[in-house]
């Protein structure tokens, strides 16, 4: 008998044949989240769950009695409860490296759109305000031969430094717990104590995971320290800066502006004071989406989720569980 697998995220038919090659499909195709009742419901007689945002928590795991794979459509794994998942004995995967170019290309648009106002000014020309020669209080900042600081130089701020170095000429420094040494021998990036990063860099990113460790890593302390004339840039995730204290920050001109994507609370709420801040860009957590980044992850959930109901080793196991 087939093993039978939940998909709670749309995938492509592409997606949907492999998978029936092997197993007992049963999806979840609305655009809107599966409500947490009915996945708790539902979940009891699959052996296997492709998810992308599900909260993969300790209520989750007990109602799971049969569940062997779950398996995420994102490289983060922050909906994912660790700790239980390990007592639980259930293999978790998700997808790194398929997406690390695409992220970059995200990150790169926020930072030009933030240093070179591009939505104020798209904004500008749309509203009829494009009468004669723009105003120098319109005018952005370079982005070429400035400094960047990476908080958190692995797969994708790898991605990131390499376009930063090669196409911008930037000076590149990063701060992670432990030396990335590939980066700093090919691309001539350096390593930076945090302080020194947040002191010294034009544009800071922030490209660490969500874990313990790294909740609100960036605040109000954080943007004190950095030049009042620098960028903040979040592509990981909202909880890793304190939200208040960059609205702060914001309000009290620590810093020239902000680009980000992803929030403490997603979707955002209409009423949040970064959505009227001329100097923040925002955008709705979409570093990996498009069409075809978003098909090859689907594409590497699956092939995850076979090779472990296989019995075989899947190809990304998230580490923490290796
Ligand atoms: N906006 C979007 O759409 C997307 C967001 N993301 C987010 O980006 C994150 C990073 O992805 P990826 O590059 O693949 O992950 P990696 O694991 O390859 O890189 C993360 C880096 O963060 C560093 N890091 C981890 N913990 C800390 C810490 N406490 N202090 C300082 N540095 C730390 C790690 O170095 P070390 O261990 O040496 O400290 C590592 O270099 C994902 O977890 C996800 O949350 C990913 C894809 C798309
Ligand atoms: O945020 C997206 C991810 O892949 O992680």
């Amino acid at each position: 008998m087939k093993k039978r697998v939940l998909v709670t995220e749309p995938i492509p038919k592409s997606v949907v044949d492999y998978l029936e090659a092997e197993v007992e499909l049963e999806r979840w195709s609305h655009p809107e989240k599966i409500p947490k009742g009915l996945l708790l419901q539902k979940i009891p007689s699959f052996h296997g769950l492709i998810t992308f945002k599900d909260n993969i928590d300790q209520e989750f795991l007990q109602a799971a009695s049969q569940l062997e794979v779950v398996s995420n459509i994102s490289v983060g794994y922050d909906n994912f409860d660790i700790e239980a998942i390990k007592r639980s004995k259930i293999i978790a995967t998700h997808t790194p490296y398929v997406l690390d170019e695409t992220v970059a290309d995200l990150i790169f648009g926020l930072i030009l759109a933030t240093a070179r106002r591009i939505p104020e000014l798209h904004q500008y020309v749309r509203n009829g305000k494009w009468s004669k020669s723009v105003d120098i209080s319109l005018f952005g900042h370079n982005v070429h031969h400035k400094k960047l600081g990476i908080i958190g130089m692995g797969r994708i701020g790898e991605k990131v430094a390499r376009r930063a170095k090669v196409g911008f000429q930037m000076d590149v420094c990063y701060y992670n717990r432990s030396r990335n040494h590939k980066i700093e021998s090919e691309l001539g990036a350096h390593y930076e104590q945090m302080d020194e990063l947040l002191k010294t860099s034009d544009f800071i990113l922030l490209m660490t995971p969500l874990t313990e460790q790294t909740y609100h890593l960036i605040d109000y302390e954080a943007f004190r320290k950095m030049k009042r004339t620098s960028f903040f840039i979040n592509a990981s995730r909202g909880a890793v800066v304190d939200e208040a204290g960059l609205i702060n920050a914001l309000e009290n001109q620590l810093i020239q502006g902000a680009g980000l994507d992803v929030f403490k609370q997603e979707p955002i709420q209409l009423n949040n004071p970064l959505l009227k801040m001329e100097n923040v860009v925002t955008l709705p957590h979409i570093g990996s989406a498009t069409a075809e980044t978003r098909e090859e992850m689907k594409l590497f959930a699956a092939k995850n989720m076979l090779q472990a109901l296989r019995g075989d080793t899947p190809d990304a196991v998230i580490k923490e569980l290796n």
